[in-house]
This record gives C-alpha cells, structure tokens and sequence, in this order.
C-alpha cells in the first residue's frame, strides 16, 4: 500500500504539488492522471525518495522508501528520465541491476521473456527504439518482484500491441495482489487499464474515486429526445434537479435533459400524448469527463490562432 500525508513540493515560488493525501491499495491498478505539468512525476519522484517534500510525507508498505533495506524488492519503479548505460546489452543492464540485489540470472530472463525483449536481450541499448526501452524499465521494474510497483507513463512509446502487452500485464500484476500505481495523461487508456483514479491538477488533488464511480459524477448522463412538442414537453419536465438544454445550435425540436432518465421522459410525453421521434441516453465520454474536472487546471493550452486575413 502507498500512503501519501499531505505532500507539498515547492520550487521557488511555485508550488507544483499541494497538499495531496491519498491511498493506493493493493490488489488494484490505480491510474495517476493528470494533465501535463500537474505534479504526477514530482509526486512519484517523492515516493520513491529522489524527490525530497517541502512538506508531508509518504510511506510504501507502511514504511518510507529510504526506510526499505532491498528496495528493488519492494518497489519496482519507471520513471520517465532513465539511466542506462546505451553501451550496455539489455541482460547486462538488467544483470548489473540484479547483482545489487542477488537477485538470480534466472529471473533476468524471466522479466525479459515477461517484457518480450528475448530476442534482443544481447543488443546494445543504444540501438533500441522508444517502445523498446519502455519495456526494459518495465523488466527492471518487476525485476525484484516487487509487492508494489510505481510507473511513470509507460504507454509512452508503445506500439497498439506494446499497449496491450502493457495494459495486461498491470492487471494480472494487481490480480496478483500487488500495488499497481501508474501515472498517464490519458484518460481513455486508463479507463481500459485502472479500477481507481487519482486524478490532480496543477498539483492538488481533483478526484479520488473508481472509474465507475468517476464517469457517473463528473461527466453525468443526458438524455436527447426529440419531439415536435419539445416547448410542452419541457415544461412538463421542469423540476428540482433536472436540467434541459437546448445547446447552442440546438434545433427547436430537441432538447437535452439531464437529472432523470429516458423511462421518465417516456412516461411523461406518453401520458400527454406528446410524439417523440428520438429518446436516446448519452454517456458522457471518459475523455471529455477528464477534461471538464481538469479544465481549469492544465497549464499549457494550445493558444485558438488569431484570424490571419487572407491567405497567402
Ligand atoms: N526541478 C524543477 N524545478 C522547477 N520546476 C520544476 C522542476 N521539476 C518539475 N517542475 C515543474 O513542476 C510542474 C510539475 O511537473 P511534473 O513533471 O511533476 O508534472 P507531470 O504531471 O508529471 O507532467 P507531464 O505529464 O508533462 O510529465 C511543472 O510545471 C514543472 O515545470
């Protein structure tokens, strides 16, 4: 289990993280999400002691990290700066690692058969692409056989078969009763990949919750309907807590409501004679769900260009 007491990383004058307190239990693929810049590298470089807090603290299995005597055999870590040495092979990069430890030759081919690197386990690092090295610190992660594991966003570079691999191996690492705590600034992968978000933003905590939980509070469900009555229809409709829009470029014939369901909008307009032509429930969308509650928190957004005049 990973506690975090109300950490607090300051550089400067700005503070990057605020305040967080959370939990990441076991038996669970937890996702750290947040958008660009929102302190998720800084709050995992904290756990893992590279980072020191301004202020607060955090333990791994009830310990700080430093506290741990094998680190590599309670905490396995991707972080998104590596250090390997490009001149090295893949087994004796990894061999190099298990010697610290004493940790077998064995389980170094085992955690490169795991990460599908087998065949290129005597090739120098150099030559390896972006997926390629994403999988060689996740090896170097599960290395010690860690109980807890905390990965900086490694879909990065991944190929869609590289994502599978990877979205598969944190679930059968959580079903295994491990700590899976994994940092992206996708929510959809997430969505397929977690059980439970933290998400943060400009460094404070936004949300702790399950995905279940996190698509029907932040993003909520709408019901369209479309009826030739959509005026009498509203009316009927109108009550504490529903909500009906006809957004922007609406047309008159339908609305949007949110705050019930689509059986009491059917008994509603049936019990009044009103025709519907189209009764339909949305779900949010994950994504846009994430970039509602984030909105107001990501740090670089892409500046809407100025119209230019005529084209060149
Ligand atoms: N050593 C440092 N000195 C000053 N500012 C820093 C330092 N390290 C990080 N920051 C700032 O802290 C903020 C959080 O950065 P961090 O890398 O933790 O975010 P992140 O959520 O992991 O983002 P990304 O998804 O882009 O990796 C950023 O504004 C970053 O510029």
């Amino acid at each position: 289990m990973i506690r975090a007491y109300e950490l607090t990383k300051r550089y400067g004058d700005t503070t990057v993280v605020q305040d967080l307190d959370f939990t990441v239990r076991p038996g669970t693929v937890t996702g750290f999400l947040g958008p660009n810049g929102a302190g998720k590298s800084t709050t995992m470089r904290m756990l893992l002691g590279l980072d020191s807090p301004t202020r607060g603290r955090s333990t791994i299995g009830g310990r700080a990290y430093a506290a741990h005597s094998a680190p590599l055999s309670e905490v396995g870590a991707l972080l998104e700066a590596r250090s390997v040495h490009p001149g090295r092979t893949a087994f004796n990069h990894l061999m190099a690692l298990a010697h610290t430890h004493g940790i077998p030759r064995s389980r170094v081919e085992h955690v490169l058969d795991l990460a599908g690197l087998t065949a290129v386990a005597h090739k120098r690092i150099k030559g390896f692409s972006l997926g390629m090295g994403q999988r060689l610190g996740i090896a170097a992660a599960l290395l010690g056989d860690p109980a807890t594991l905390i990965l900086d966003e490694p879909v990065n570079g991944l190929d869609p078969e590289g994502v599978l691999w990877i979205r598969n191996l944190l679930r059968s690492l959580a079903q295994q009763g491990r700590t899976v705590f994994v940092s992206s600034h996708l929510m959809s992968e997430m969505a397929l990949t977690a059980d439970h978000l933290i998400i943060v933003g400009r460094g404070r905590l936004l949300a702790d919750t399950t995905v279940a939980d996190f698509v029907a509070t932040a993003g909520g469900t709408s019901v369209k309907v479309v009826t030739p009555q959509a005026h009498a229809l509203r009316e009927l409709l109108t009550g504490p807590g529903i909500e009906i829009t006809p957004g922007p470029a609406t047309p008159p014939d339908r609305l949007e409501v949110r705050g019930t369901d689509a059986a009491h909008i059917g008994r509603t307009a049936a019990a009044h004679a009103i025709p519907l032509y189209e009764l339909t429930p949305q779900t949010a969308s994950l994504e846009q769900a994430f970039m509602d509650l984030t909105q107001e928190s990501v740090e670089y957004r892409i500046a809407t260009p100025e119209p230019t005049g005529a084209l060149a």
